[in-house]
């Protein structure tokens, strides 16, 4: 399967700049997730890719060879959209087989063969003298998927596969999309708003925001070492806690003195702060419990510092969680604490790098 190369894509639309220089290799079989808000530009670069779109900069080349030029049926890529955009009139057989026949020049029968091989695999082999208004919305995703699948590209584009889904059948979805990608090898992307969803099934996550590329990792990567304020505050649920500093100031952190020439902004998850009795190098954060969620696996306590941050304190199930209102202190150890620059928005990688010292007051 090819690698795909994305190199310096710029894309406006009129004043709007939709794409701003990204630069992104996906290798060999492998999945990435592209995470980030509405209107980042996710879908454009997609289209990019496809060649449903061309960019005013920069190029998109499959396996070395670049795309330029190369319409987008006669590219090696299929799109799976967030509407499914299957025929209404036509069975999914007759939705799967079109393409197989009219685009790459199949016979009826080896299309209808194809066509039967992929909706066993999708498990949908029952639905195929279906039309669409007789499925689910999930069937008919599972079908949109089939007929992408059904064309063996090497590059398979997934934009929001699983919006419009009920949370189950979201969730179901998600596992087996990734499952099916990973069978059949092939190089994918696959365009997401939700940071669960990139989590679960990608190998890599590039984070975009403002048609630039924030940080590319694997999930692990982004959620332990986010690169920025903007990927702490995006991926994790709940997101990381922040708790911005001026320079030379005082944090919510009671015992911590910050000396920075900038103003900063430390960042700690809700797991690495604890109820419990904290040990002697521990920070300590008040405030006032305004809620308390249990999750099932766990409980997030939400709690206000007297700054009027929110801050969220994951604790272990079975233990006695504090009633809204109460006073509390969370306390975290300090390697656990990130910094980043509020100025630039990037981590400045270490408590005592890039001018910042936080010690004990
Ligand atoms: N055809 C177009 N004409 C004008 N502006 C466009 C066009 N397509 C996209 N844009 C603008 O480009 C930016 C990026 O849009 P894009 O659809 O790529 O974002 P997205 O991250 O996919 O958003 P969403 O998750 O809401 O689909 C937005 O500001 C959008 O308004």
């Amino acid at each position: 399967m090819p690698t795909v190369e994305i190199t310096a894509i710029r894309k406006t639309f009129g004043e709007v700049l939709a794409l701003d220089g990204i630069g992104l290799t996906v290798q060999d079989g492998e999945n990435v997730a592209v995470l980030g808000p509405s209107g980042s530009g996710k879908s454009t670069l997609l289209r990019i890719i496809a060649g449903l779109e061309t960019p005013d900069a920069g190029d998109v080349a499959f396996g070395g060879v670049s795309q330029r030029g190369i319409p987008a049926h006669r590219r090696d890529c299929a799109i799976v959209f967030q509407q499914f955009a299957l025929y209404p009139h036509m069975t999914a057989m007759g939705n799967i087989t079109t393409g197989l026949r009219y685009g790459l020049g199949l016979s009826k029968s080896a299309a209808e063969a194809r066509a039967r091989e992929v909706a066993t695999v999708m498990r949908v082999e029952h639905l195929l003298a279906r039309k669409p208004r007789q499925m689910s919305g999930g069937q008919r995703q599972r079908i949109a998927l089939a007929r992408a699948l059904a064309r063996r590209s090497g590059v398979v584009l997934l934009d929001e596969p699983l919006s419009g889904l009920d949370a189950q059948l979201h969730a179901a979805l998600r596992v087996e999309i990734a499952a099916m990608l990973r069978q059949v090898g092939a190089t994918a992307l696959n365009v997401t708003h939700d940071q669960l969803d990139a989590m679960a099934m990608a190998d890599r996550i590039a984070v975009i925001n403002e048609g630039k590329i924030e940080q590319v990792g694997t999930p692990d990567d982004l959620y332990d070492h986010p690169d920025s304020l903007f990927v702490a505050g995006f991926v994790g649920s709940p997101p990381m806690n922040l708790l911005p500093v001026e320079s030379e100031g005082e944090s919510s952190f009671d015992a911590v003195q910050v000396k920075a020439s900038e103003s900063v902004t430390l960042g700690v998850r809700a797991e690495h702060l604890t109820l419990a009795e904290p040990a002697a190098d521990a920070w300590p954060v008040s405030g006032l419990v305004v809620l308390v969620e249990p999750t099932g696996v766990d409980r997030v306590v939400r709690m206000r510092t007297d700054r009027g941050e929110a801050i969220a304190i994951r604790c272990p199930a079975g233990t006695a969680t504090p009633a809204p209102g109460t006073r509390i202190t969370a306390s975290a150890p300090p390697g656990a604490v990130r910094v980043f620059s509020q100025r630039t928005g990037r981590h400045l990688g270490g408590l005592d790098d890039a001018g910042v010292v936080v010690c004990r007051r």
